[in-house]
């Protein structure tokens, strides 16, 4: 028998939470706030669940209490982060934090045993929760993710997070996930100890009420080995382990970032002069990262993110289903692209080359990223075998029929993609969309001979595929909205954030990261050292240099692109004519082991080869300052970017800033081009670029569009 109660205890009531009392002796406290398709902790419910906290330890029959959420697919999502937004002060944003604290440290004090059972994320001030309950039981579900993502807001777990978890797992392991933000999934969970069970959802309450009848545990210190007992339990141990936290943690953000010092310096706090002072440095941290202009532009990414998942590229257009899979090309790209629609879209996929090699290859880039998972036991072997099964090979057109969709990765030449066009009209169904990969062909050209040419598209991943969160889709003037819109449904299917764009050369992305590129090179024929450039761009905070990043990408395909780009925007887009000598070197980058950078040397890829300045003829001298050196190369993104915005290119600035952050990896504590060119103010960028007209010449001339608008004070947000 059960019986609910409603809380009628004096606190305002949001309906959020319900207290159910068994005659086992078990209450279940159930989450569920109203209106929201996933629970959030926000500041007002402070003092309903101290009033419920109050009720449940004065009811002697309540002997154990199992926290569940009433949502069907997640346990609770964190602090509410539109919430961080009415914070005036520090002060303001450490009491949301110390508020937290209270209710946590009340519930671990609690009488009855309480039990999380979590089934679906449990993030940020979720977790939090869950780690001030005695027991937690997770199921085994796909959906079910425990972490502290804050770091990727500019935040610290700010609810005892930074506390509790290194207890119950330890320091290094701990420190990595508020570190990384990367949460860990259900099997993870287990074998770290965050979670005490894993069950199969059918019985999560069931097996969460033996662990509540179960009394309190009494904890052990998590397992360590001898070394890590040593560095995690000595002080001089401690000391050392912090002192390299630090060192790796600072040559990562190059001090971009504030939040990753503090969340070391709170947990040390807390390691070593015990609960409650980490909790109060816990808590003023919290107040002063909250504050900090990087967590908030880290938080606009998210609600742009959040709000671009609801959209599907065509207002009121739906997007057609999308069961089976093609990939032309079994590249490198085309392996990339098959993994992701097999194993986060879930589709069979059917993937074509001219060669069987090409065929095997694509399927050992699958076959080694899931061998991965399972060896490092994250998932089942099963498991694999099932994704594996998605993906199956032909020389020919055989299994294509019933593709809904055919992603085409094969060699940038318009004669051929016009030949796949042809081929997949006449051998797939009527309905079936023909995506492009290509990275420099506009798409009208593609479609140019096309029967269907509403039905094609461009679909343009970065590299690695797996890796890589930006999709950009490309609609030219013929295509459906229909097609639009099943494409970016099926990208975001496939775990990308897609931009739609423009057909155009570059489209947005490469469009704005050549003139980018071409500075940097105009600056080694300037005499600059490769990684003095490198170097002040990473310091600027790009994960790479430019010229790191051409050797990564290859120069003869990140050259290929300029030809194009000329043609259609003219000389601003030219590239040094001296890269031609790069080429005729043979130089390709790391594919070919020579490039900029050496290969074969002890420390592949980090230390410049110098035979290339004697083959530019060139002796190279630092004459430029690293902010000079960054701001000459970004003001020429910026530039383009805001063309890119005025021409219609990309939809909006929102676009723009995700897909510089996402496929560029523009710095996100920035917010992306758009945002950093407000903060520092349109008139500013427009003087700035005036400044290199005057210095360097007319590619620096600003975009018309930056000059209205500094004309008239405006901004892009
Ligand atoms: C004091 C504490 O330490 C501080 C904190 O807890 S800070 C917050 C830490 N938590 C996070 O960073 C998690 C943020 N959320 C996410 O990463 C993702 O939403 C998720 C992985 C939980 C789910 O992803 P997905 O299933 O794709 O759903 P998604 O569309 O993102 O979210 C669904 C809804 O929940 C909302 N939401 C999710 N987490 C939220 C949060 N922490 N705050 C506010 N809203 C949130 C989204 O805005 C969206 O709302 P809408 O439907 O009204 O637009």
């Amino acid at each position: 028998m059960t019986q609910d109660v409603t809380t009628d205890n004096g606190a305002a009531d949001s309906g959020a939470f319900t207290l159910t009392r068994q005659d086992n002796g078990v209450a279940i406290l159930t989450m569920d706030v109203p209106n929201e398709s996933m629970n959030t902790l926000k500041a007002e419910f402070g003092d309903e669940i101290s009033a419920m906290l109050d009720e449940i330890e004065a009811d002697p029959g309540i002997k154990g209490v199992v926290l569940a959420s009433g949502k069907p697919s997640s346990f609770v999502a964190g602090a509410d982060i539109s919430m961080l937004a009415a914070c005036e002060t520090e002060a303001d944003a450490r009491a949301l934090a110390t508020g937290g604290q209270e209710v946590f440290d009340r519930i671990e004090r609690m009488r009855p045993t309480f039990v999380a059972a979590i089934h679906g994320a449990a993030l940020g001030g979720g977790l939090e929760l869950a780690l001030a309950c005695h027991y937690r039981v997770c199921t085994d579900d796909q959906s079910t993710q425990l972490g502290l993502p804050e770091v990727q807001l500019g935040l610290l777990p700010g609810s005892g997070g930074t506390q509790r978890l290194p207890r119950l797992i330890g320091i290094q392991q701990a420190m990595k996930m508020m570190l990384t933000g990367s949460p860990a999934r259900a099997k993870q969970a287990k074998k770290y100890g965050i979670v005490d069970d894993m069950v199969p959802q059918s019985v999560l309450m069931e097996v969460a009420e033996t662990y509540a009848l179960k009394g309190k545990p009494a904890r052990e210190k998590p397992q360590r080995s001898l070394m890590n007992k040593a560095l995690e339990l000595t002080g001089p141990g401690k000391k050392m382990l912090f002192k390299k936290a630090r060192e790796q943690t600072l040559s990562k953000t190059k001090g971009n970032y504030p939040a990753p010092g503090y969340i070391i310096d709170v947990i040390e706090t807390g390691m070593n002069e015990g609960m409650q002072a980490g909790l109060r440095a816990e808590a003023d941290a919290f107040g002063k990262l909250v504050m900090t202009p990087e967590s908030y532009q880290l938080r606009q990414i998210f609600f742009a993110t959040t709000q671009m998942k609801k959209e599907n590229g065509v207002e009121g257009v739906a997007p057609q289903s999308v069961n089976k899979v093609g990939v032309l090309g079994g590249g490198l790209m085309g392996g990339g692209i098959a993994y992701v629609t097999a194993t986060k879209a879930g589709k069979p996929v059917r993937i074509k080359d001219v060669r069987p090699e090409g065929i095997a290859n694509a399927m050992k880039y699958s076959y080694d990223l899931l061998n991965k998972k399972v060896k490092k036991r994250f998932m089942r072997k099963t498991e694999m075998q099932k994704q594996m099964s998605l993906l199956t090979g032909s020389l020919d057109y055989n299994g294509f029929q019933d593709a809904d969709i055919v992603v085409e990765a094969v060699f940038e030449d318009v004669d051929l993609k016009q030949r796949m066009v042809a081929d997949i009209e006449s051998h797939c169904h009527e309905g079936t969309i023909f995506a492009s990969n290509t990275s420099s062909i506009p798409i009208t050209q593609i479609a140019a001979k096309a029967n269907r040419p509403e039905q094609v598209i461009g679909l343009h991943y970065f590299s690695p595929v797996d890796k890589m969160p930006l999709a950009e889709v490309i609609a030219h003037a013929e295509t459906s909205d229909s097609t639009i819109s099943t494409t970016v449904e099926f990208a975001k299917k496939q775990g990308k954030t897609p931009v739609v764009v423009k057909d155009g050369a570059g489209f947005y992305v490469n469009r704005i990261l050549a003139p980018y590129m071409n500075e940097a090179a105009n600056l080694i024929l300037a005499g600059e050292p490769v990684d003095h450039i490198d170097k002040s761009l990473v310091k600027f905070g790009f994960p790479v240099g430019p010229v790191k990043l051409l050797d990564e990408v290859g120069i003869d395909v990140g050259t290929k692109i300029i030809p194009f780009l000329v043609d259609e925007f003219g000389e601003r887009f030219t590239a040094p004519p001296a890269f031609d000598k790069v080429l005729a070197d043979g130089r390709k980058g790391k594919k070919n082991k020579k490039g900029f950078y050496l290969y074969e040397s002890k420390n592949p890829g980090k230390e410049v080869d110098d035979t290339i300045y004697a083959l530019l003829g060139l002796t190279p001298s630092v004459s430029r300052s690293e902010r000079d050196i960054a701001e000459r190369c970004v003001l020429m993104m910026l530039n383009e970017a805001a063309r890119c915005l005025d021409e219609g290119v990309i939809r909006s600035a929102r676009d723009g800033d995700i897909g510089a952050i996402f496929g560029i990896g523009f710095p996100p504590f920035l917010g992306g081009p758009f945002r950093y060119m407000d903060t520092l103010g349109v008139s500013h960028v427009v003087e700035r670029l005036r400044h290199y007209e005057q210095e360097v010449g007319e590619k620096f001339a600003p975009a018309d569009v930056l000059i209205k608008m500094a004309e008239n004070d405006q901004s892009f947000y």
